[in-house]
C-alpha cells in the first residue's frame, strides 16, 4: 500500500545541540536504510519549512507505524499520513 506522509519537525529550542545532532545522525541512517530496501520511495523538503513530504509503500498500516514510531526524531515530529490508491484515470504503470 501507498502512503503521503507529511513529517513536521520540531526540535525543541532547549535540546542540547550534540544531542540534536546525534538524533539528526540516526535519523538519516534510518531513512536511507529504508530508502535502499524501497520502503520509502521519495522524500522531499518542503521549501520554507523544517518538514517534507514522503511516500512509503509498505504492506499495511501497521507496518507503517511501526516504521514511523521508529523514527529517531518520531518524539519530534507531528505526522500526518494520507493512504493512497490507484486513480481510475492514471496512465502511468508505476502509479499503484
Ligand atoms: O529532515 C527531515 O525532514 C526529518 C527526517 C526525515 C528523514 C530524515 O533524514 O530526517
Amino acid at each position: 500500500m501507498l502512503y503521503h506522509v507529511f513529517m513536521d519537525v520540531k526540535i525543541p529550542r532547549d535540546l542540547p545541540a550534540e544531542e540534536a545532532a546525534e538524533i539528526i545522525a540516526r535519523e538519516k541512517a534510518y531513512s536511507q536504510d529504508l530508502q535502499r530496501s524501497g520502503k520509502w520511495r521519495h522524500i522531499w523538503r518542503v521549501a520554507g519549512q523544517y518538514a517534507n513530504i514522503s511516500i512509503f509503500d509498505v504492506r499495511d498500516n501497521a507496518e507503517l507505524h511501526e516504521i514511523l514510531s521508529g523514527l529517531p526524531l518520531f518524539p519530534f515530529m507531528d505526522i500526518k499520513v494520507t493512504p493512497l490508491l490507484r486513480h481510475p484515470s492514471a496512465v502511468r504503470e508505476d502509479d499503484s
